[in-house]
């Protein structure tokens, strides 16, 4: 399938409230199917990455699984679906054509009346092609639980070249892309392909020394403080659990513990900040939020206020993913996820069945992967805000 990055889809704020009340017949009929809900992996990275090595190493490895998968190579609209060794193209209906291009809930929609068509699969990767952002395309897929979608975004895993990603990061951004968030800048596609991801995989580690390697890592990790880093050759991991496959980025945080302290200058463009959030009232709860709408979706960042004083600063900052933890005064655990302007806040299971439940040493935490993001700045007023609910 050909992903295509010209037009971003509309996003949809998937905390609206009116969301969930929206029915999906596709879904009722996928319930006699399955109830297991279907994950789904963007597989994104630059031309000659080794994203096609990446999808076949996982086709090999999950031999005798029904896996759905989309190729940059392919015609508009196919999915090849692998069971057995045995291959077969299946159509999506597609309303403009290209999942980029089409309303959100036909993207998902197609993909379910596949489904229907076909029976269910084990697991969909999306290979993007090697110039797509996948900030356009993950909105698509990460679909609010209240619309019971049967896919789920899984995560976004970044393909990059250890021999040729400082350059590319480092080259001119590609002229005329028409993308009004990233004029004037010095915004590549490679960027953009590590902010977004969960996971980066430096692949060709054979082709560079292992300080050019150690180079390569930090300016990435520079760039994106959460996601899990790993070097292959020919794209291949000790397994494909948590490592390439079931990621649930989007469900859990605990990427977060990882990163004590992000924010670094190796990277001119993007960066990852760090923000504490002390436990929090009602009222300041839903201060975070209008903070949040304020920064994501007009990308103002509130000042303290000073008598006299306009108390809202514009500057060219843009936030490409947000995850955060959140702990309350009436002792609850929230999660926060975000990919651009689109972000929900859940409350998150403390003991969850992965072993993965909460410790007492963990704190609230916001992080902030995108551009122009000053730590100090973003720190001040996001304490005057909670200071003053
Ligand atoms: N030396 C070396 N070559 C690799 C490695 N991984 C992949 N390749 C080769 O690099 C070339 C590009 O790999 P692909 O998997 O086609 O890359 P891609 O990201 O799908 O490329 P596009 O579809 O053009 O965007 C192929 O010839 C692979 O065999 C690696 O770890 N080391």
């Amino acid at each position: 399938m050909f992903v295509d990055e010209e037009e971003p889809p509309n996003l949809v704020d998937v905390t609206h409230p009116s969301a969930s009340a929206v029915a999906n017949p596709i879904t009722s009929r996928l319930q006699d199917i399955s109830l297991a809900k279907v994950p789904l992996t963007i597989v994104t990275g630059y031309l000659g990455a080794g994203k096609t090595t990446l999808v076949n190493y996982i086709l090999k490895e999950q031999h005798g699984k029904k896996i759905a998968f989309g190729d940059s190579a392919d015609v508009e609209k196919a999915l090849t679906v692998t069971q057995d060794g045995q291959e077969t193209q299946e159509w999506l209906e597609l309303a403009n054509g290209c999942i980029c291009c089409s309303i959100k809930d036909s993207g998902v929609n197609a993909i379910e009346s596949l489904m229907a068509r076909r029976g269910t699969f084990d697991y969909i990767l999306l290979e993007t092609s090697g110039l797509a952002d996948p900030g356009n395309l993950a909105p698509l897929f990460w679909v609010d639980d209240g619309l019971g979608s049967t896919i789920y975004l899984d995560g976004i895993v970044t393909l990059v070249d250890a021999k040729n990603i400082v350059l590319s990061l480092d080259e001119m951004p590609v002229e005329g892309k028409g993308d009004a968030e990233h004029e004037g800048m010095h915004m590549t596609t490679a960027h953009l392909q590590i902010s977004h991801a969960d996971v980066i995989v430096i692949n060709k580690c054979d082709s560079v020394t292992p300080e050019q390697l150690g180079t390569v890592e930090k300016r990435i990790a520079g760039i994106n403080g959460l996601a899990k880093i790993h070097r292959t050759q020919y794209s291949q991991v000790p397994k494909l659990e948590s490592f390439l496959l079931d990621l649930h980025a989007y469900d859990g945080v605990e990427s977060l513990d990882a990163m004590s302290k992000g924010h670094s200058h190796l990277d001119p463009t993007i960066s990852t900040i760090a923000l504490p959030l002390p436990p929090l009232t009602p009222r300041q709860l839903s201060s975070l939020e209008s903070w949040l709408r304020s920064v994501l979706w007009e990308s103002i960042l509130p000042v303290v206020p000073i008598p006299g004083r306009d108390s809202r600063s514009e500057s060219a900052f843009a936030i490409h993913r947000l995850k955060g933890r959140i702990f309350t005064t009436t002792d609850a655990v929230k999660m926060i996820q975000g990919v651009r302007e689109v972000f929900e806040i859940v409350d998150l299971d403390r003991g969850r069945s992965d072993g993965k439940g909460m410790e007492s040493k963990e704190e609230g935490k916001l992080v902030l992967i995108g551009r122009g993001l000053d730590e100090d700045a973003f720190g001040r007023s996001l304490r005057a805000r909670l200071e003053a609910a």
